[in-house]
């Protein structure tokens, strides 16, 4: 749909006969929008206020976008206006009449059906360049209100929340917002994240017009923060296509999936933060994966490679799209995935005193026989071993063994190979190698090793700053125009160097993975490395006169 300039999104109550004066301002905020040319992003239904506010928008010429879970969804009669000569569906919420009088207007209505009422709210979000406005409304309007502040509050997207205060309604959830404040469950910043606009009978009619101005203004200082602030509206990743596939504008590349298949992996505009009050760890991954692919995940300390692993294994609680086999790593859990990361060798029990095959047999070593055979024949496992008298290296042989046995469909690696000896490492490798292709399993590996690897993934993606940098990972080795586009260009300090062309590749984004972080954070005062501007600090004070290395033996 064309003809207007932006979207707004209004929560509101649909229940029927409620007082005058909510009808009256749900009515004044619908004149303001189809007056600013802006469309309204609702509920879908045509009752209550949610009657108010799109009749409004409808008889004064605009434009209507109503997002209908498919449980609500229901058929029109003939000569309603979302009809548009293609759909008769629209919302039973309810009681009352069911449509929009299509005599009362001439404006442009579209009616979509989503399948849950979560996803109701990601679409009503997704349309909404503008943000959110929120009117008196019952249980469903409290709770969108609070889930879309939720979502700014985690930076999974960043819209501003603007209550139209009608005679007081939202006063008690200010004051209960206050006192979250005031108890600590809600931080300083937080506590800006919903703003109110009043509005009485002396102010009725131009109330819609205020709360549209708040919502606009906020939107603005919003998307002036910069590059911390991005819109759902316009798509950062992979596009599916109509066939299954994956179009990768950016990149001009798709990736076809084959009939009936779903892609292994399946991650669009993922946003994460482990502290509302710091910046998100992963902002607008993008990673899409067929099965059988084996991906290398390369990217500098602290780039976000873990975190992603983690969220993939469904290990963190996240908002954005995670899908793994189709499936939504968070609500669905798909089976066959395998995580291995380093902190298993820290666990206490792993470093008891048990006996190998009894570990083993602990997680099921007995229903995989053939498999955890081969496995210790591989990573050279000594059944008698004592878990609590061997090295590092040993007990990572363990670990491996130990999660490789069960037959896996995706298993995410995360830096386990380091303390492997060269040879266990590369019959390893060949092992993984044969399960992905004679099993189709997919295999994704982070790491800063990558002596031996040259052969081994069949794909590269790059992490940098939390985000990936591809959206589509990368063939490897690159043999289409738009992959040997996107490799970095070898850095002049190393090309006298003799580094495989995987070593040199990865070498040259982390040399550009430094420059850009230390712009981003010069932005911010910080500055890493040797402080020489610096004067004596308290700490050198303190140890030039209370010196205890001197006292130590060496
Ligand atoms: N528990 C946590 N709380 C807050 N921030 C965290 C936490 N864990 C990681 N981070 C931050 O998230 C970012 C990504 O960390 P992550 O461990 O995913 O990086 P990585 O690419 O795996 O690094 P490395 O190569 O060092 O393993 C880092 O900036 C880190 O400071």
């Amino acid at each position: 749909m064309s003809g207007f300039t932006d979207s707004i999104c209004v929560f509101c109550g649909s229940s029927p006969g409620v007082k005058p004066e909510y009808m009256a301002a749900a009515a004044s905020v619908g004149h303001a929008i189809a007056k600013h040319n802006y469309r309204l992003v609702y509920g879908g239904g045509s009752r209550g206020c949610m009657s108010g506010v799109s009749q409004a928008v409808f008889e004064a010429g605009g434009h209507v976008l109503g997002v209908i879970p498919q449980v609500m969804a229901t058929t029109a009669p003939s000569g309603h206006p979302g009809h548009g000569g293609k759909s008769t569906v629209v919302s039973k919420e309810g009681t009352g009449p069911t449509v929009l009088n299509p005599e009362a207007g001439s404006g442009h209505v579209e009616t979509v059906v989503v399948q849950s009422m979560h996803e109701r709210k990601q679409r009503m979000a997704e349309e909404s360049n503008l943000g959110f406005i929120g009117l008196p409304g019952g249980y469903g309007t409290f709770e969108e209100v609070m889930e879309m502040v939720t979502w700014t509050q985690l930076g999974i997207h960043r819209k501003p929340m603007v209550l139209l205060n009608v005679n007081g309604f939202y006063t008690p959830i200010k004051q209960q917002i206050d006192l979250a404040v005031e108890e600590g469950f809600i931080s300083k910043a937080g506590q800006q994240l919903v703003s109110l606009v009043e509005c009485d009978s002396s102010n009725i009619d131009a109330c819609g017009e205020a709360v549209l101005a708040e919502a606009v203004r906020l939107s603005k200082e919003v998307a002036s923060n910069g590059s911390g602030y991005w819109d759902w509206n316009k798509p950062q990743g992979p596009v599916s296509t109509a066939e299954g596939g994956i179009i990768d504008n950016a990149a001009n590349k798709s990736l076809q999936v084959g009939d009936g298949e779903q892609l292994a992996v399946e991650v669009s505009n993922l946003t994460f933060t482990f502290n509302p009050d710091i910046p998100p760890s992963l902002e607008r991954c993008n990673l899409s994966l067929t099965r059988g692919s084996r991906c290398l995940l390369i990217g500098a300390n602290g780039a976000g490679k873990s975190t992603l692993l983690r969220l993939l294994a469904g290990k963190k609680l996240c908002d954005s799209k995670v899908r793994v086999f189709g499936k939504d790593v968070f609500r669905d859990s798909p089976s066959g995935v395998t995580y291995l990361g380093t902190e298993w060798a820290m666990n206490p029990v792993v470093r008891s005193d048990i006996v190998v095959s009894t570990f083993l047999d602990s997680v099921g070593g007995y229903r995989h026989k053939a498999r955890r055979d081969r496995l210790l024949d591989i990573l050279d496992v000594d059944l008698t071993w004592h878990m609590h008298a061997i090295s590092d290296g040993e007990r990572r042989r363990v670990q491996l063994c130990m999660g490789l046995m069960e037959p896996w469909d995706l298993l995410l690696l995360d830096e386990v190979t380091v303390d492997l000896d060269v040879q266990v490492r590369a019959d390893l490798l060949d092992f993984l190698q044969q399960e992905t292709e004679e099993r189709g399993a997919t295999i994704i590996y982070a790491t800063h090793i990558f002596d031996g690897l040259q052969s081994f993934p069949t794909h590269l993606a790059h992490m940098r700053l939390g985000t990936t940098t591809t959206t589509l990972p990368i063939d490897w080795p690159a043999t289409n125009p738009a992959d040997i586009a996107a490799l970095p260009p070898t850095a002049s300090a190393d090309k006298d160097r003799d580094l495989s062309p995987l070593l040199n590749v990865s070498l040259a984004w982390l040399r550009e993975d430094k420059v850009v972080r230390a712009e981003e954070e010069a932005k911010r005062g910080r500055v890493r490395g040797a402080n020489r501007k610096a004067e004596t600090t308290d700490s050198e004070r303190f140890f030039s006169k209370y010196d205890y290395s001197q006292t130590v033996t060496r």
